[in-house]
């Protein structure tokens, strides 16, 4: 698969010398969906809008589709369509104009098929005659996400596609981003919420301190990272855990309930261990459940791992 993105060594200093990217270098595959997370401050947002166009780079290059940002800055972001976070559409417009509309701003000649066929992908074809100002909440983000599709982009680009949307809307929303996915879009989306990205991406950038901590597949990377805890159920209850057990730590949840955090990159989890040990106790399980850490835990644990390194570096 071809490179959609390709960001090597951007570097931004804002004017006041504040560098909020530090040697940022990424690659976005055609047809992916990257969710570019990080606490506030990151970086995610310069890092959008280098890409974009809109903040210029202290160094670095970037390409979009193959076009180099700087030596043919218009071609490459010809490929882009943003989705600002903010619903800033003419309220007044009908949904097909506006759509026709910013395809027109682009110089795009023009095109209904083309029209039509993101308004029903976007589940809009029955309100294209009705005003934005008509539309609900949900749907008004979605003729967002149209206009930024209207000029033919060939990666979306969805700042914080939920901030402040209620779980249903959310939840909408991740339904289009799949929609949008099995249509090809490459996609690359901000968000603070993890379980957004791990509902809708196929990799997953970590961005603190206008660095990049990892890149990953969201599948690897709970793999790779992931703490389990297995829960052990008891036939039958028990008054006090066995020291020999607390030695191992587990922990007693409930009179016939115990957990046991692992970590299951490890080669040794200890878990044959502590089933020997429960059965030389002569306890006798009635269930064993396993449940993977969430990446929120994991994400916790980076980022707080940075900061330690930081006060080791002061
Ligand atoms: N125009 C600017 N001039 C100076 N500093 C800036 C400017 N824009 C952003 N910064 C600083 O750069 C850093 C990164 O900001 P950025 O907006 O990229 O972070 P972010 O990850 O998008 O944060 P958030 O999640 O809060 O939107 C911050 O410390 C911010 O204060």
């Amino acid at each position: 698969m071809a490179a959609m993105i390709e960001v090597e060594n951007l570097r931004k200093t804002y004017d006041g010398g504040f560098e909020a990217l530090k040697g940022v270098s990424l690659s976005i595959e055609e047809g992916e969906i990257l969710a570019l997370l990080g606490p506030n401050g990151a970086g995610k947002t310069t890092l959008i809008s280098t890409i974009c166009g809109i903040t210029e780079p202290t160094s670095g290059t970037i390409r979009v589709g193959g076009f180099d940002a700087a030596t043919n800055p218009k071609a490459a972001r010809r490929q882009i369509g943003i989705v600002p976070q903010e619903v800033n559409i003419d309220m007044y417009a009908k949904v097909w104009d506006s759509l026709a509309f910013t395809r027109g701003l682009w110089g795009k000649p023009r095109d209904d098929a083309h029209i039509e066929k993101v308004l029903r992908q976007l589940s809009l074809w029955d309100k294209k005659d009705g005003n934005v100002m008509s539309l609900s909440g949900g749907m008004k983000r979605r003729v967002l996400i149209g206009k930024a599709l209207s000029h033919e982009p060939n990666v979306l680009f969805l700042d914080e596609p939920t901030a402040g949307v209620d779980v249903e809307l959310r939840k909408g929303m991740w339904e289009v981003v799949e929609e949008l996915r099995q249509a090809g879009t490459t996609i690359i989306l901000t968000t603070h919420y993890l379980e957004e990205a791990e509902a809708m991406a196929d990799r997953i950038a970590v961005i603190t301190g206008g660095e990049i901590r990892l890149v990953e597949r969201k599948d690897t990377l709970m793999r790779r990272m992931g703490h389990k805890t297995l829960t052990i159920e008891l036939a039958e209850s028990i008054g006090t855990l066995p020291p020999v057990l607390a030695e191992k730590g587990v922990v007693m949840e409930g009179p016939q309930t115990l957990s046991y955090s692992y970590d299951s990159a490890s080669g040794n989890t200890g878990i044959t261990r502590l089933l020997t040990a429960i059965r030389d106790e002569g306890l006798k399980l009635a269930d064993l459940s396993t449940k993977q850490s969430s990446l929120e835990e994991i994400f916790v644990g980076l980022v707080h791992e940075d900061d330690k390194e930081k006060e080791a570096a002061e």
